[in-house]
C-alpha cells in the first residue's frame, strides 16, 4: 500500500478533528507540533471536573492524587494531569528538578504570585517575577538569616527552647509545643521583640493570619496581618534610636547590596511575613514528626539523649553550632528522617512560558509544572525498599541511615528544593530544630506515646504543608523524668 497517502489522511484527521476536539474538551493539553518529543504520559480526567489536585486522606495525608497517578504510569520520573483547566506536568528526581528549575524566570514562571501577593504582600521574594528582582531581594533577607548569623543564633535558640519547654507539664501535645517554639523564635529572632507578655498575641494572630492560605477563609486574617505589621514597624522604631542588633529585622533594615542599595521598609515587612509564612509551619511539623518516630521507637530517642549526655560530659550545658554540626550527628539523622519520610506537599507551582522538554518528554507554553519531593524521596535508589517501607513511619525510620556515606540519601533527598528558589532559611531550620531536639532530649530522657498509639494506624491531616497526625502527636514524661526538676535533669546527664 502506498504509505504517503495513508500517513496524510492520519495527519488531515489529526489537526481538524481530533486536535479541535481535544482543544475543546481538553483545553491547553495539546502538544507542541513544532517539537519532535511526545507529552508525558497521565490521565487527563473528566473534562469537566479534571482531578483535584488538593486531593488528599486520613491514610496518606495531602499529595494523595499525584502518589496514585505516579503509581498508575508505573512510576514514570515525568506524567501529566488536566487539573484547572489546564494540563499539569509532575516530575520528580534530582535532575529532573534541576532541569526545570534551571529555567526559572525564562521558560519556566511562578504561579501562586497573587496568592503570595494577597497573604503575604507584593514586595515579598516569593513575588519576584523576573530573575534580577529575585536575586537582588534574596541577597538582602538571606544576609540576614546566612551561615554566620546562624551561627551566632544558637544560644538564643537554646533560650528560646528551654523558656518554652519550662512552660510545659509532664503531658505535652507536640504540635502546640513545637509551634510555640517556632513562633517564639519568629517574635524574638526575626522580629527581635523582647517582650514576653505579647508572645501570645503574637502566636494567636499568626494563626489567625496563616488561616487565609486556604481557599474560603474568611477575612479575620487581615485584622492579625495588620497586628504583625504593626509589630514589625514597632522594631523599626526601635532599631533608628538604638541601632543594630542581632534580629533579622536588623540584618535587613542595616544590609545594603554590593551596589549599595537599601531594602524599603515595605520590603523587609513583606519579606519578614515571608519568612514567619515558609518557617514557622515547616518547622514545627517536622518536629513534630520527629516526636512521632522517636516516640515509635524509643531506642532511636535514647540515642539521642546518649549525643547530648556525651556533650555535657566534656563542654558543659550550653549547645553550639560546632556541637550541632559535629556531635549530634544522630539527631541530625532523626531530623533529615523527618523530612524525607514527611517533606512538603504542594506550593511549588509553576507555569511554562514556552515549550521545555524534561526526560525526554515535552511539556509545552501555557501548562502547569510541579516537582514532587515526595516522589523524589520515594522513588530514591539509596533508600528504596521494596513495598516502600522506606516511607513508613514505623519500618521506615532508621536514622542510622545518614551515618554512613553507603546508605546516606545524595542528590536525592530535596526537602528544601533546588535552584534559585532553594529554601532561604534551610540552615536556620535545620540549627533550630536540632536544638529544640537537644534540649528536649536533656529536660526528657524518656517518655511514652500516647496518641497515636504504638500500634495505631496512623491517621493524617487531610490539610498541611506537611502532614502530621490528624489529632498531633501527645506525649507523657515517664516517671523516672517527670519527678526531676529541669536543672536536676540537666545536671543528671
Ligand atoms: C523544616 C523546615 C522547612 C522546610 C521543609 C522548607 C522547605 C522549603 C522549600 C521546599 C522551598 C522551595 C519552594 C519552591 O521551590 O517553590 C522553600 C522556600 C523558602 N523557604 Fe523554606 N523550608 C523550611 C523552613 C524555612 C525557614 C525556617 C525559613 C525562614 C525563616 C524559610 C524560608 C523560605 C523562603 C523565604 C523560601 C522562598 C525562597 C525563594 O522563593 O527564593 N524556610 N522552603
Amino acid at each position: 500500500l502506498p504509505l504517503r497517502p495513508i500517513r496524510g489522511i492520519r495527519q488531515t484527521l489529526r489537526n481538524r478533528v481530533y486536535r479541535p476536539v481535544k482543544q475543546i474538551l481538553w483545553p491547553n493539553t495539546l502538544s507542541d507540533l513544532s517539537r519532535v518529543e511526545p507529552l508525558p504520559p497521565g490521565p487527563l480526567g473528566c473534562p469537566i471536573r479534571g482531578l483535584n489536585t488538593r486531593l488528599s486522606s486520613p491514610s496518606f495525608g495531602p499529595g494523595l492524587l499525584f502518589y496514585q497517578v505516579s503509581k498508575k504510569v508505573k512510576h514514570a520520573r515525568v506524567f501529566k494531569i488536566f487539573s484547572q483547566r489546564k494540563g499539569i506536568a509532575i516530575v520528580s528526581g534530582y535532575q529532573n528538578t534541576k532541569t526545570v528549575l534551571s529555567q526559572e524566570f525564562s521558560a519556566v514562571v511562578p504561579q501562586s504570585v497573587p496568592f503570595t501577593a494577597k497573604i503575604v504582600g507584593t514586595h515579598s521574594l516569593r513575588c519576584a517575577d523576573n530573575k534580577q528582582r529575585h536575586g537582588e531581594l534574596r541577597q538582602l533577607v538571606g544576609a540576614a538569616v546566612q551561615s554566620n548569623r546562624v551561627r551566632d543564633m544558637v544560644p538564643a535558640l537554646q533560650h528560646i527552647a528551654e523558656s518554652v519547654l519550662e512552660q510545659q507539664s509532664s503531658t505535652m501535645q507536640m504540635e502546640d509545643v513545637c509551634t510555640s517554639f517556632a513562633l517564639d523564635v519568629a517574635w524574638r529572632l526575626i522580629i527581635g521583640l523582647q517582650d514576653m507578655n505579647q508572645t501570645s498575641s503574637f502566636r494567636y494572630h499568626v494563626k489567625a493570619w496563616l488561616k487565609g492560605i486556604y481557599p474560603g477563609a474568611n477575612d479575620d486574617w487581615q485584622t492579625s496581618r495588620q497586628f504583625l505589621v504593626e509589630q514589625i514597624e514597632k522594631k523599626f522604631q526601635y532599631l533608628e534610636q538604638n541601632g543594630p542588633d542581632e534580629s533579622t529585622v536588623s540584618g535587613m533594615l542595616f544590609a545594603t547590596e554590593e551596589n549599595e542599595r537599601k531594602a524599603t521598609k515595605e520590603e523587609i515587612i513583606d519579606n519578614i511575613l515571608l519568612l514567619i509564612l515558609a518557617g514557622t509551619e515547616t518547622s514545627a511539623a517536622t518536629l513534630t514528626n520527629c516526636m512521632l518516630l522517636v516516640g515509635l521507637r524509643p531506642d532511636a530517642w535514647q540515642k539521642v539523649v546518649q549525643e547530648q549526655q556525651q556533650w555535657i560530659r566534656k563542654h558543659g550545658p550550653q549547645l553550639s553550632y560546632e556541637a550541632l554540626e559535629n556531635h549530634c550527628r544522630y539527631t541530625d539523622g532523626v531530623v533529615r528522617e523527618s523530612l524525607r519520610i514527611k517533606p512538603t506537599t504542594g506550593g511549588s507551582m509553576r507555569g511554562t512560558a514556552s515549550t521545555i522538554v524534561v526526560d525526554g518528554y515535552q511539556i509545552p507554553a501555557g501548562w502547569g509544572i510541579t516537582y514532587d519531593r515526595y516522589l523524589t524521596h520515594l522513588l530514591d535508589p539509596i533508600s528504596r525498599e521494596k513495598d516502600d517501607l522506606h516511607m513508613d513511619v514505623r519500618q521506615g525510620f532508621r536514622p542510622e541511615r545518614w551515618l554512613d556515606e553507603a546508605t546516606r540519601p545524595g542528590q536525592e533527598f530535596l526537602p528544601f528544593g533546588v535552584g534559585p528558589r532553594y529554601c532561604l532559611g534551610a540552615e536556620l531550620a535545620m540549627c533550630e530544630m536540632k536544638v529544640f531536639l537537644s534540649v528536649l532530649a536533656r529536660q526528657m530522657p524518656t517518655f511514652n506515646l500516647i496518641y497515636p498509639a504504638v500500634d495505631e494506624r496512623i491517621r493524617w491531616r487531610q490539610k498541611a504543608i506537611i502532614p502530621i497526625p490528624e489529632k498531633g502527636v501527645l506525649i507523657r514524661q515517664s516517671n523516672l523524668s517527670s519527678a526531676l526538676t529541669a536543672q536536676e535533669k540537666v545536671t543528671s546527664l
